[in-house]
């Protein structure tokens, strides 16, 4: 059987991976689908920007559905269950990306803050793939990590959680990776309100990197003013658009690419390519490889002091210095547009992750600070 597959433009390798099953594979804006351009479509493969649901779906042939994500917020899951059309998506595909991405802003905050993050409090709500794996690489510099996850723990899999009060109370930092819900016993939507933000400490951090409604943008501004809330943002309450208060008022910014590495992204495709194949009982191909990981010499970057060396190398794999600056400078007065995020998106440069990545003449002292990172090769 062969298959007309409909796939958003930004995601790789969906030739290799589908070609096997495919009559045909057509490429399209994710933001701006619609039912027509369905008309013919078997198979719908998706990123976060597209909303399925009936209005998407009804009077198209689609009979399966991949988001080569791990959110699932943009998909009506129960409309497709109803539809009995097979839906997948990718978890965990690009966990390690937001660790890295988290790292990296850590280590800049160390530089331009002197934030000593690893002897802070910090505090991880939402400890699924990538919460458990913040929390453990904090754990890895010897922090003090606090998590909350109600859902994990009415499981009864999560004995040390407290709840999200008692977090907010005790955390210097706070980390979110919490999915956006809008219905349940836990849903998160606006779940970090005015009077949950003034819990905070003075001058406490607040770093969010799992979904942008999950923070009120009325109470972030208002704890930036009255408590002195320092924040950083990788999703934004009103995605795709961005304030320009909101975004003045962040230390450091990013268009939503925290899981953008290389890795997730290539992981993100396969994950859906294996379990279309398996759906329809065919044979997946086996791989397609990544390119070679790059290597760093870290006499570039040498500094006296060791955390910082290592903090120069971990942000000469990605600085969200960057990015900030990109975001402030491609704002207009009020507002950084829709079109103009999702092209930062688009034209997001390669990024690889720390576990790719060589580094070259580290002394021993170096290799034992980098390895608390995820550096794992070196020569
Ligand atoms: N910024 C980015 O580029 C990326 C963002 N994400 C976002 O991060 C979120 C987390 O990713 P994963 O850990 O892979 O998802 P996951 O589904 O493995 O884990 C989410 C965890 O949040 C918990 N949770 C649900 N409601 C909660 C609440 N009210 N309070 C605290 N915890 C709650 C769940 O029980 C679960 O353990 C995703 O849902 C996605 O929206 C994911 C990847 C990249
Ligand atoms: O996997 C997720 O969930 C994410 O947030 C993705 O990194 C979002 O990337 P796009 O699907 O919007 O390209």
């Amino acid at each position: 059987m062969q298959f007309n597959i409909v796939a958003d433009e930004n995601m790789p390798n969906v030739e290799p991976w589908f070609s096997p099953y495919a009559q045909s594979i057509r490429r399209v804006a994710g933001r701006t689908l619609t039912a027509n351009a369905l008309k013919d479509a078997d198979v719908l493969l998706v990123r976060s920007i597209t909303q399925v649901n009936k209005n998407l779906l009804s009077g198209t042939p689609v009979k399966f559905v991949g988001s080569a994500t791990i959110g699932t917020d943009h998909i009506d899951q129960s409309f497709l269950k109803h539809q009995s059309i097979p839906f997948y998506h990718a978890p965990g595909c690009n966990a390690q990306s937001v660790v890295d991405w988290l790292l990296s802003v850590l280590c800049r905050l160390r530089l331009d803050h002197e934030l000593n993050w690893s002897q802070k409090v910090v505090g991880v709500v939402g400890i699924g793939h990538v919460g458990s794996k913040v929390a453990n690489r904090f754990k890895q510099f010897g922090t003090k990590v606090l998590v909350c996850d109600p859902v994990k723990n009415a499981n009864g899999e999560l004995p040390e959680h407290i709840d999200l009060e008692s977090l907010l109370v005790q955390s210097d930092i706070v980390c979110v990776h919490a999915p956006h819900t809008r219905s349940g016993d836990y849903l998160t939507h606006q779940m970090l309100n005015a009077d949950r933000l003034s819990l905070m400490p003075k001058n406490s951090w607040l770093i969010n990197a799992g979904r942008g409604p999950v923070i009120e943008e009325s109470a972030l501004l208002e704890a930036r003013v009255k408590n002195g809330l320092n924040i950083v943002l990788d999703v934004w309450p009103n995605e795709p658009s961005v304030s320009v208060p909101l975004l003045d008022a962040v230390h450091l910014a990013s268009p939503h690419v925290a899981g953008y590495s290389l890795e997730g992204k290539f992981k993100g495709t396969e994950m859906l390519a294996r379990a279309f194949a398996k759906e329809f009982g065919l044979t997946a191909i086996k791989s397609v490889p990544l390119p070679n990981g790059v290597t760093v010499d870290a006499r570039l970057f040498e500094k006296s002091d060791v955390e910082q060396w290592a903090s120069e190398i971990v942000l000469a794999l990605y600085d969200p210095a960057r990015d900030t600056a990109v975001m402030r400078f491609s704002a207009g007065n009020n507002q950084l547009d829709a079109r103009t995020f999702d092209a930062l998106r688009k034209e997001y440069p390669t990024r690889r992750e720390i576990a790719s990545t060589t580094i070259a003449h580290a002394p021993e002292v170096l290799k034992k600070r980098l390895k608390m990172f995820g550096f794992t090769h070196f020569k």
